[in-house]
């Protein structure tokens, strides 16, 4: 029985990896359409499946939030689909324990209009999905003509204080890697409340052969882009979850996300998933090792909680 073990052995794996990150997908629909979009494993690309029947309910998800907070675990971070097109939204953020850091991320269509509100329901910060300031390529990598909603979006962030912000800028070779400098200096006028975070393209979908072009090459460019901001960079830091470096450039902050291919990323990877329909998902890149926790209360959730940390395993492994 799990409730034997203490709370510290339930959340450690067997590569002695501590989960203190929960990350939970509140829905998986959402208004954009992007050409790479991972679903954070959920399955099908393209975020198609807007389906509320198996959603989790508030309740459920409050409860298994104060049960990883029982637990130990030190950030929560909710995620979708686009997770400010759950109408309860608020009322799940509430459910968070005030000692637990929280944050959101979001392709911020809708955080204009919510911003101040999320941070009152007690959001500690949000990061945003920005890949372009350019309206047509926006246009091209989301499928919609929302550029202009999410830089609103991203001055109200501020301007609330769910801060430090992040924007999260996934690299597409031939589409937007002419837009760094631009994307530099957007960060530095902002101080370092705004954060750069350079993301490497998971190849992990189907991808349509006009993609092609914009998924090869994208590792060696992200890794070229790291060495370049290591060079100009005035101060380094790593950080204990997957070892992310974060660099000063300048006076603008940029965090590199190269997740594929680098087992130090995995070796240091301390989250565990929650999909919307209520599976544990141990691994972002891994299926069918999922545990559910639906229809389940109290130690039972423990339980399941501690069996998907056991089938947790790197997925990038250092030969
Ligand atoms: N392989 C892998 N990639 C991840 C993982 N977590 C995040 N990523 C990548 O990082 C991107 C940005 O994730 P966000 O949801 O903004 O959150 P984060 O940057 O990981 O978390 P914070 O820095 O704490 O806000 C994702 O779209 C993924 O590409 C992970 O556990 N495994
Ligand atoms: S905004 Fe996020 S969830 Fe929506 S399609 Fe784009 S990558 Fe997927
Ligand atoms: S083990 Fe690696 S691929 Fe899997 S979730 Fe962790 S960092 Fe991502």
């Amino acid at each position: 029985m799990t409730t034997e073990k203490n709370a510290s052995d339930i959340l450690t794996d067997t590569y002695n990896r501590k989960i203190s990150n929960i990350r939970i997908a509140v829905t998986s629909a959402c208004d954009l359409r992007c050409i790479y979009c991972h679903r954070e494993g959920e399955g099908d690309n393209g975020c198609t499946r807007d389906d509320h029947a198996s959603q989790m309910t508030k309740e459920e998800i409050s409860e298994l939030i104060g049960v990883f907070a029982e637990l130990g675990v030190k950030t929560i971070k909710l995620t979708g689909g686009e997770p400010l097109l759950r109408p309860d939204l608020l009322d799940i953020i509430r459910s968070i324990p005030p000692h637990i850091e929280s944050s959101l991320t979001t392709n911020g269509t809708h955080l204009a209009k919510l911003a101040k509100e999320l941070k009152d329901a007690g959001l500690s910060r949000v990061n945003v999905s920005l890949d372009t300031m350019n309206r047509d390529t926006y246009i091209k990598i989301t499928g919609k003509d929302r550029l202009k909603d999410v830089l609103d979006g991203i001055d109200a962030a501020l301007a609330a204080g769910l801060t430090p912000v992040k924007l999260n800028m996934v690299v597409l070779k031939g589409m937007n890697d002419n837009e760094i400098d631009d994307f530099l200096a957007f960060v530095r006028a902002r101080g370092e409340n705004l954060i750069l975070q350079i993301i490497e393209l998971m190849d992990i979908n189907g991808w349509t052969d006009d993609m092609d072009p914009a998924v090869h090459g994208n590792a060696q460019l992200v890794a070229d882009l790291e060495k370049e901001f290591a060079k100009h960079s005035s101060r380094v830091t790593t950080r204990h979850m997957h070892h992310r470096r974060k660099y000063l450039v300048d006076g603008a902050l940029v965090e590199v996300v190269r997740p594929m291919h680098n087992p130090e990323f995995c070796a240091n990877c301390n989250r565990l998933r929650v999909t919307s329909d209520g599976l544990l998902k141990p691994c972002l890149l891994k299926t069918g090792n999922e545990v559910s926790v639906k229809g389940l209360h109290g130690d039972e959730l423990k339980s399941a909680i501690a069996a998907a940390v056991k089938n947790r395993s790197p997925y990038f492994f250092a030969e």
